[in-house]
């Protein structure tokens, strides 16, 4: 039974309290599944309550740093737990707020319990290595530093794994950090604060500043006391969000966005295929990095892969993520709608075939949600607009090709490098998707989207600024290494 209260008024968490932003406004954050519904009021802070979270930030960090991994990681543990036990109302949250169905914000909820935990056993694992030198006494060995106070710009997508799976490592690592959550699931971001109030995180080693991104987010970007920021969102604001970390010699990652293909091999088990497709493709709205966009299929099996995906698209329920028949909720916002309504207007104009959804739906039930039909296109070529970017909603283009070399060079023409997938039982098809594949991550018969916490994660292209997030590679972004030599 879940104890989440709508119209509630949020605060900044800011030095282990809750305050009230310096400019004295909020805003609502409303429900996509009813306009008309308000989930909470959030704080529209302004660059003064940014400063005050950084300086509490830097002022925790020589403290935070000090502890033993294992004396940091007792507070992720402690975190999990209060996740955990507060999963249905994190989730409720997170539905309200943005879209997905409630099961979909379950499962990423208790995906961000395992995480904390997953970091909290990282404090107790090895941070260098022994180098042997080549002066006989002295003894050569790395070290890896925090970085300081760390800046997460988080997007509304994954509202509470996104801020973990950022937030858990740098500080398990020795860094203090700052907050800005989207504006779109600032209540989420808040609730997931109160877990870690709740574990009792000691003052200003975490913070929360709700507030626009292009006013806290930018000055996050460009305060010179962060050491490093790590974004997930948009290629146009990731580019500036790196260029602003880089003119100041502060360390960035980035992740951004995909165009990630499936290729249906003439061999592929077709009912699989077609799960892998839609569940890939139109879970959470189709508003994933990792989900599936381009649907290329090896022309053999084009007509049976086609009826099989069509008919099993018409029985989607879309609806309230509350209630417990839908499949898809609405997208995550009107500005997400009207985006992903712009790019199927442009797949006919440009000359695709439309062959199931594009447009709203008709249900009156729904009129005041961001809805969308689960949407596919035929005669999609790679110059066309939907083939080449990231729309973020329930959109598939079909595009047939004639053998597998020629589905890799169609998956391939991308400026993206994210997720990719390949349905076949052949296992040199398997070996050559692995090796020509531009993608950070590489799946055969799953989907697209899926990714694991203890492994890396990260795209090649314009997905990414080319490291890689969680698992053991979040070490790497998290920490400098120091060469030690030592001669008594
Ligand atoms: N996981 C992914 O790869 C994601 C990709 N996207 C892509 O981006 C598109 C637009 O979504 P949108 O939410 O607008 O993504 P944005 O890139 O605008 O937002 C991501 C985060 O960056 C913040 N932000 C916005 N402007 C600035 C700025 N000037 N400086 C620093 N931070 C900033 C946002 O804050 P605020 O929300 O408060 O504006 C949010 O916290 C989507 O259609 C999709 O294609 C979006 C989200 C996730
Ligand atoms: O597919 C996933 O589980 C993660 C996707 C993701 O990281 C994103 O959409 O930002």
């Amino acid at each position: 039974m879940t104890t989440f209260q709508v119209e509630q008024t949020y605060s900044n968490y800011i030095n282990g309290e809750w305050v009230k932003a310096t400019t004295g406004e909020t805003e609502p954050s409303i429900n996509p599944a009813n306009r008309k519904q308000v989930v909470g009021y959030v704080p529209t802070s302004g660059v003064e309550d940014l400063n005050q979270a950084v300086a509490a930030a830097k002022a925790a960090a020589k403290d935070w740093r000090r502890l033993t991994g294992a004396e940091r990681g007792n507070y992720l543990f402690q975190a999990a737990n209060v996740l955990e036990r507060r999963a249905d109302e994190v989730a409720e949250a997170m539905t309200r707020e943005m879209g997905k169905t409630l099961p979909e914000a379950k499962g990423e909820t208790m995906r961000g319990v395992a995480i904390l935990r997953y970091y909290a056993g990282e404090g107790m694992r090895k941070t260098g290595d022994v180098i042997p030198s080549t002066d006989s006494e002295a003894l050569m060995f790395t070290t890896r530093v925090p970085l300081g106070v760390v800046g997460v710009i988080a997007p509304w997508n994954f509202p509470v794994a996104i801020p973990i799976w950022k937030t858990a490592p740098a500080l398990i690592y020795g860094n203090t950090v700052v907050l800005k959550p989207a504006q779109e699931t600032a209540v989420t971001a808040a609730k997931i604060m109160e877990c870690f109030e709740e574990a009792g995180i000691p003052a200003g080693v975490l913070n929360l500043v709700c507030g626009r991104g292009s006013v806290i987010g930018n000055a996050l970007a460009e305060h010179p006391d962060v050491g490093g920021i790590t974004f997930t969102g948009s290629n146009e604001v990731g580019k500036r969000v790196g260029a602003a970390a880089l003119a100041r010699g502060a360390k960035y990652q980035l992740e951004m966005g995909g165009k990630n293909p499936i290729i249906i091999a003439a061999d592929a088990d077709l009912d699989l295929a077609v799960e892998a497709t839609i569940s890939g493709g139109l879970k959470s709205t189709g508003q994933k990095c990792t989900a599936t966009s381009k649907v290329i299929i090896e022309r053999k099996v084009y007509d049976v892969f086609k009826e099989k995906l069509l008919s099993q698209i018409q029985e989607i329920r879309l609806g309230d993520g509350m209630a417990s028949g839908s499949w898809m909720g609405p997208c995550a916002n009107e500005g997400q709608l009207n985006t992903v309504l712009s790019y199927i207007q442009k797949g006919q104009d440009e000359g695709a075939v439309l062959l199931a959804g594009g447009k709203r739906p008709d249900d009156p039930g729904l009129a005041e949600g961001f809805y969308v039909q689960p949407t596919v296109f035929e005669g999609v070529e790679s110059h066309m607009s939907i083939a080449r970017e990231e729309i973020f909603g329930p959109v598939l283009a079909l595009m047939p090709v004639d053998s597998l070399e020629e589905a890799i060079e169609v998956a391939n023409d991308t400026d993206y490098g994210l997720s990719a997938s390949i349905y076949t039982q052949n296992v040199g098809a398997m070996l050559s998707f692995i090796r020509d594949m531009d993608a950070g991550l590489v799946r055969i018969n799953a989907e697209t989207a899926g990714v694991e916490l203890q492994a890396p994660f990260g795209g090649m292209k314009m997905s990414s600024s080319h490291s890689r997030e969680q698992g053991q590679a979040a070490i790497e972004f998290f920490t400098a290494i120091k060469t030690v030599f030592v001669k008594s």
